[in-house]
């Protein structure tokens, strides 16, 4: 006869409660019936109370409610991830909009500033310069077997909030939570990644509750050094693991270097590119003006400014015009303003590709006179200046546009350019607006007397990076393909409803979120099967549908924990010839089967 599990099965099984993200398995969830609680070796432990997941969601709402500041809540909600991770995500997919504000922008934004400060418990990995020859031995102490994705950053641009060091750790954190809320990856299968290769944040150094080196930023050859041997230390414990770069300062080199070597991309440039073109495929269709007549003033030229470009130039090319064309329809600025190829300074590499040619000598210093000068039809803010969208500058945008494009992207919302309310203010209502941080629906009269609600797009790489990451892990892709990047974005356009449309929005409603990840994905897994870089090729017939319902099936659903828990028991207690328990009273004879003498209560 089959035995019940040994402790040690057990164990293996749903493991210890460390506190790292992802593994305290729903050990402690007060929804666990008492059955279930023994069999676990939780029973007593936990108020005895079996409760239905919308007491308890209605107990957690309430205690947040209680909590004063953000931060106060970003850490009750992490505590929660922390003590019962399957009511974590359970609260997270149910509210959506209303907590995603708190585990990411713009609240993550603060929590990482102070990381330091209100640090309580281990939640991801810290590899620092001096693990360099070790990586590999640092790796295998996380105690999760099978990572299937991980997001590192160096914490050395943090949102637009400047280098934070290990402070960053935030980010890795928020952007998994949402791979596990948005699009159904488990929870254990992901790996928050920070590297400690020192800060250039004087203040960070000299900070005495500060948890990162002292050390000053090494250099562009050790942090290469130091990558090489990471990517190779993280690809060999788990082959296949997809790893997302985020927030590095100059993330460029690395991309180049890994793209085709390792399942890797870089959020900032490629995930925010794919996000905007999705955006501002809907917002050309929208303001009825062709891809020709597009002139587009890019206000920051980094990696996320540079990368969106990119992205709208393909966009355009498929458009039907020459890539000289396209790329004619983008100004770039940066601190020194309009990017020039004579402006006389050396210009990062990155930057090259859309250094203007045809300015004839002169430049132009500030966003105003850039603006004066092209007459853009579009304005993109990716540049960490919170405000520079002036009410003098959308004024302008409106009077030279029926529909001005407003995008706002930077990061948390004090960084943003702009707000909604200003931006539809002073363009009259008028503006196909989308910002990187949310911003609550405005409502406003325009001159014509007509009073409606605007409701602005999160142009946010969350709508894209959970699809990537599920499309390539269930294709088994050996490499994110720009193809595929591509196809995530252009999958949003595919999403919206007419219910959408009508209310004026460039984005999908983000409570839908996890509808549309399932669509980016089949994007992603279709790109990746035309590109050859997948090996799950059991798939490749499926119809859209059949591959929508496979995508779900493997999708992660907290809701669904105590039930798969229950099954579990089921199937040992049929296995051994015991009759499954009756509703959540009692488990049956106790756990006292003769191989498992430890397990009686
Ligand atoms: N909405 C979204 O999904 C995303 C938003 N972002 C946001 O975009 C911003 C920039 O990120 P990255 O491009 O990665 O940073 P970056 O540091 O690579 O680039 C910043 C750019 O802004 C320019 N800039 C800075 N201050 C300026 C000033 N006073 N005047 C003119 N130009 C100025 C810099 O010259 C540089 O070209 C951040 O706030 C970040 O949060 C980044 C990625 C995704
Ligand atoms: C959203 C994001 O990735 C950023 O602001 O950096
Ligand atoms: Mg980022």
């Amino acid at each position: 006869m089959p035995s019940l599990p040994s402790n040690q099965q057990r164990a293996a099984h749903h493991l210890p409660h460390t506190g790292i993200a992802g593994q305290s398995e729903g050990t402690f969830d007060t929804a666990n019936p008492a059955y279930i609680r023994k069999y676990l070796r939780t029973y007593g432990l936990t108020p005895p109370r079996a409760e239905n997941y919308e007491t308890q969601k209605t107990r957690c709402l309430a205690q947040l409610a209680l909590k004063q500041t953000p931060i106060e809540k970003y850490l009750y909600l992490s505590t929660i991830r922390k003590n019962n991770v399957h009511l974590f995500y359970r609260l997270i997919t149910d509210h959506i909009q209303e907590l995603t504000p708190l585990i990411y922008t713009p609240v993550v934004g603060e929590a990482c500033q102070r990381w330091s400060e209100i640090y309580q418990q281990p939640e991801g990995m810290y590899l620092s310069y001096e693990d360099k020859g070790n990586i590999a031995a640092v790796i295998s102490n996380w105690p999760q077997p099978n990572v299937e994705i991980t997001c590192i950053t160096d914490g050395s641009r943090i949102l637009g909030l400047g280098d934070l060091g290990i402070n960053g750790m935030g980010i890795p954190i928020g952007k998994l939570s949402l791979y596990t809320a948005c699009a159904g990856i488990r929870p254990e299968a992901t790996l928050p990644l920070t590297l400690d290769l020192g800060t250039g944040n004087k203040t960070l150094r000299e900070d005495p509750l500060y948890l990162g080196s002292r050390r000053d930023k090494i250099s562009a050859e050790e942090e290469q050094e130091f990558l090489d041997e990471l990517m190779a230390a993280l690809t060999e414990r788990w082959p296949g693991i997809v790893i997302q770069f985020e927030d590095f300062k100059n993330p460029f080199p690395a991309l180049e270097r890994y793209r085709h070597r390792y399942t890797s991309f870089n959020d900032d440039i490629q995930g925010t590119g794919a996000v905007i073109l999705g955006g501002v495929m809907n917002a050309v269709k929208r303001s009825g003006i062709h891809p020709k007549d597009q002139r587009a003033v890019f206000f920051g030229a980094g990696s996320a400014g540079v990368g969106v470009a990119k992205q709208i130039v393909d966009y355009f090319v498929r458009e039907g015009l020459t890539e000289d064309e396209a790329k004619a329809c983008f100004y770039l600025v940066d601190t020194k303003g309009l990017v020039t190829a004579d402006r006389g300074d050396r210009l990062a590499n990155h930057k090259i590709y859309f250094a203007r040619k045809d300015n004839n000598g002169q430049q132009f210093k500030t966003l105003e006179d850039v603006i004066e000068h092209v007459k853009p039809t579009m304005l993109m803010g990716l540049s960490t200046m919170g405000g520079v969208f002036t009410p003098d500058i959308l004024k302008k945008m409106a009077e030279w546009n029926e529909h001005p494009m407003i995008f706002p992207l930077s990061n948390p919302s004090s960084n943003s350019e702009c707000d909604l309310e200003t931006a539809v203010t002073h363009t009259d209502g008028r503006a196909l607006f989308a910002s990187g941080s949310p911003f609550h629906p405005v409502t406003f009269t325009n001159s014509a007397g007509e009073t409606k609600i605007h409701y602005g797009g999160q142009g946010n790489n969350m709508y894209v990076f959970p699809g990537i990451g599920l499309g390539t892990i269930l294709s088994k892709s050996v490499e994110v393909t720009n193809s595929m990047i591509f196809a995530s974005g252009e999958a949003l356009t595919h999403c919206m409803t007419s219910e959408e449309l009508d209310r004026g929005l460039l984005y999908p409603d983000i409570t839908r979120i996890r509808d549309v990840s399932v669509v980016v994905a089949r994007h992603v897994i279709r790109a990746a099967q035309d590109a050859k870089v997948d090996r799950e090729t059991g798939i490749h017939g499926l119809s859209d549908s059949d591959l929508d319902a496979w995508i779900r099936a493997r999708m992660y659903q907290p809701h669904s924990e105590v039930a798969s828990l229950e099954r579990e028991v089921g199937a040992l207690l049929s296995s051994i010839g015991r009759p499954f328990p009756n509703g959540n009273s009692y488990f049956p004879n106790g756990l006292s089967d003769d191989s498992d003498k430890n397990a009686k209560l």
